[in-house]
């Protein structure tokens, strides 16, 4: 039997103004995949992946999880319901240390009295799962759990970002640029814990400019044009040159295949 979808968007339309974002889009994530989303400046990634997220509402179609429609009216909302974001702005506390960090919004209170009625925290076992969180992704060069997120590298920051959502029970964690801004060393390492995210099971989207990395871990490619989807490729099928020639306009799928 085929597999079912986890998410799927049909007919999306986003206006702003005269602009239109969104242009009859869709869009299908498949259980256990990485999903790239490729596209040139303003072919609507964003406002597809915000709508998504729950950050938009679109002004028509419709959006489906594992078969049930679905309408976010906000992020928590769609975080409420499994989909994960990571923004390239990571929205990290740079003062708090990494445990903090990975349950700011769902922390953890003591039990008894001091938890119920002093909402004091329970700092050992937010220690402890963020410590276990952090070694099953492969992040345990991050020594020191009490460590504050400013004195952290841009990829060990990134790092715990994806090991947040990905903590917590998502079933979805959609990723917008997660190594723009990082060195060659650092991208690899956020490359494997996509990887790693990947294989245990959580199915990701990943919204990347760079192809080599887009080539090396997408099992396949939603190509995003003028608003909407112009076709999903798989990276064995075709040349990166030809995925950007798609991409651009510069060549049509009869032209590419
Ligand atoms: N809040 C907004 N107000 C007005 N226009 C917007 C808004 N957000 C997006 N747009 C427009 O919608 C179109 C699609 O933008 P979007 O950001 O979704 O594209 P993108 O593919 O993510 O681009 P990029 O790769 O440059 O980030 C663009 O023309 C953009 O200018």
């Amino acid at each position: 039997m085929a597999q079912e979808p986890i998410l799927t968007a049909r007919g999306l339309v986003k206006r702003y103004g005269r602009v239109t974002a969104l242009n009859n889009a869709d869009f299908d994530l498949m259980p256990g995949e990485i999903l790239a989303v490729i596209g040139d400046n303003g072919a609507g990634k964003s406002s597809l992946i915000k709508a998504l997220s729950g950050a938009i509402r679109p002004d028509e179609g419709e959006i489906r999880m594992n078969g049930k429609p679905v309408s976010f009216s906000s992020p928590m909302d769609a975080r409420q319901n499994g989909i994960e974001t990571v923004y390239q702005t990571l929205a990290l506390s740079p003062a708090l240390s990494i445990a903090d960090n990975m349950f700011l919004g769902r922390e953890i209170r003591a039990g008894g009295f001091m938890g119920k009625v002093l909402r004091k925290l329970d700092h050992k076992a937010m220690e402890r799962i963020a410590r276990e969180k952090l070694s099953e992704l492969g992040l345990m060069t991050i020594q020191n759990i009490n460590q504050a997120v400013e004195t952290l590298s841009g990829g060990q920051r990134q790092g715990v970002a994806v090991a947040r959502a990905a903590a917590f029970g998502s079933k979805v964690i959609i990723l917008d640029e997660p190594t723009a801004a990082l060195g060659v060393k650092e991208s690899r390492k956020v490359l494997e814990l996509i990887q790693s995210v990947r294989a245990r099971g959580i199915p990701i989207v990943l919204i990347s400019h760079n192809m080599p990395h887009v080539f090396e871990v997408a099992d396949r490619i939603h190509i995003h044009r003028l608003g909407r989807r112009l076709a999903v490729i798989k990276p064995k099928d075709y040349s990166m040159s030809d995925a950007v020639a798609l991409m651009t306009g510069a060549k049509t799928l009869d032209q590419a295949a």
